[in-house]
């Protein structure tokens, strides 16, 4: 980690001493992981946990376990603070390994088993050499398993975002492995999911396989955020923070659904605005500032997620929005719209219903309003779309997707 020098002074006067706004900015990193006394609100998730891994303690083997529970809400710090406690208060003459995976960068069977095997191989101690890459999957698991006996009595496996895995295999070689004979050292699995029916979703052998529990993860309310932020108050200098700093950046993210990074992201933001405005403290302005700015990476993030179809139409409402002065479509209109959208790119055009249930998908999303129009007895009932942001961060966001960059605009 690089030394802490927020307060050291530079002989160069282009370069400041120390830094105004932030004394220790490590600690509002987005991968920071918080010593004990600063995890707050999760003593039962903790010792819930605990529970489940106490075997691994004392020789036997861990239980496995699946972890739901929105974004930000602790699970993977959770996790790892509780399989590190574990790996820590393993009695004398227990070993016990332990290995985080982010499934979302080793989201295929080959990749997770050869990080795995690298990631708990002491090579000083097996003499076992793990290749990064050029291996089959089969051998990357003979490798696992070798690895395993010649170090571990019990080794704990952190499986994060276990949904984005293109292949449940994993989860099932290394619940049976034990069974199977394949090892002697037992193996306890932490899958962690958003999708609350991950489980539901995977194969009925892999089910049979992993026996777990389930533990659900709440999102945290407005105080819960404000005592995380309070007790990272240390990240900037003494003074700094004006009253309303913490309490306004905690529900700004309460609003949304109590999620700890979010918090935490608006109140480094709101740091770096209050610094690069040359001010001295970090007002309930420069949150605000540092909320508008979430709000846009948010957003951009959903339209750049979104199915082409989707662009499309979003596309459609986004050319109407640029080139008039109102700012709320009638559906058959954006409807036209999209059809030259669509024609121009050599795109598939859907019916208008389907391209209804596209808007009410995004207005779900919260990237479109819809409004109800009533034109009278005889004019019926008619939808209104409009783009909940500034349509020129829309289109500059759907223009990005290559299959889109085509379209020359209007
Ligand atoms: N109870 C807590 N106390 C202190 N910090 C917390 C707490 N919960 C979460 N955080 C902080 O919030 C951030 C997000 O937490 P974490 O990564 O554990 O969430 P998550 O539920 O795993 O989210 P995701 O599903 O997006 O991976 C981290 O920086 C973490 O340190």
């Amino acid at each position: 980690m690089a030394p802490d020098s927020s307060n050291s002074s530079v002989d160069d006067p282009l370069f400041e001493s120390g830094h105004r706004i932030f004394a220790n900015k490590d600690l509002l990193k987005i991968g920071h992981v918080p010593e004990a006394d600063r995890i707050v609100g999760r003593d039962d998730e903790i010792s819930k946990l605990a529970k489940r891994l106490n075997g691994a303690v004392h020789g036997y083997s861990p239980e496995n376990v699946m972890i739901y529970g929105k974004t930000g809400t602790g699970k993977s710090l959770v996790s790892k603070h509780v399989s590190q406690r574990a790996q820590n208060a393993a009695q004398d003459g227990v070993e016990i390994g332990t290995a985080y995976i982010d499934c979302a960068e080793d989201n295929t069977e080959t990749q997770a088993v050869s990080s795995l095997a690298a990631k708990l191989n002491d090579e000083s101690t097996t003499g076992i050499d793990v290749p990064h890459t050029g291996l089959s999957t089969s051998k990357y698991y003979k490798l696992l398993w070798k690895t395993l006996d010649a170090q571990f009595d019990s080794v704990i496996i952190i499986l994060d975002e276990i949904d984005l895995m293109n292949d449940d295999n994993v989860l099932m070689k290394l619940s049976r492995a034990e069974e199977a004979g394949k090892i002697d050292c037992s193996v306890g699995v932490m899958a962690i999911s958003n999708k609350i029916q991950y489980v539901d979703n995977v194969n009925e052998r892999v089910k049979s396989s992993f026996q777990h529990k389930e533990m659900f993860f709440k999102p945290y309310d407005a105080n819960q955020l404000r005592e995380i932020m309070l007790n990272r108050e240390d990240a900037f200098q003494d003074g700094v923070l004006s009253e309303d700093a913490i309490p306004l950046s905690a529900a700004f993210a309460a609003q949304e659904h109590g999620d700890a990074r979010k918090a935490i992201d608006i109140l480094r933001h709101a740091g770096e605005v209050a610094y690069e405005a040359g001010a001295e403290q970090v007002t309930e302005e420069h949150v605000r500032q540092a909320q508008q700015h979430a709000e846009k990476d948010r957003f951009r993030e959903l339209v750049n997620g979104a199915p082409t179809q989707a662009k499309a139409a979003l596309l459609a409402l986004t050319e109407l929005s640029v080139s008039s002065d109102e700012d709320a479509f009638l559906t058959s209109r954006v409807y036209d719209q999209y059809e030259r959208i669509c024609n121009h790119l050599d795109m598939d055009i859907l019916s208008v219903r389907r391209f209804r249930d596209i808007l009410k998908e995004q207005a779900f999303l919260g990237v479109v309003e819809i409004e109800k129009i009533n034109k009278g007895s005889a004019g019926g009932i008619h939808l209104q779309n409009r783009l909940i942001e500034d349509p020129q961060v829309v289109r500059e966001t759907i223009l990005e997707d290559s299959l889109m960059e085509d379209w020359p605009g209007e």
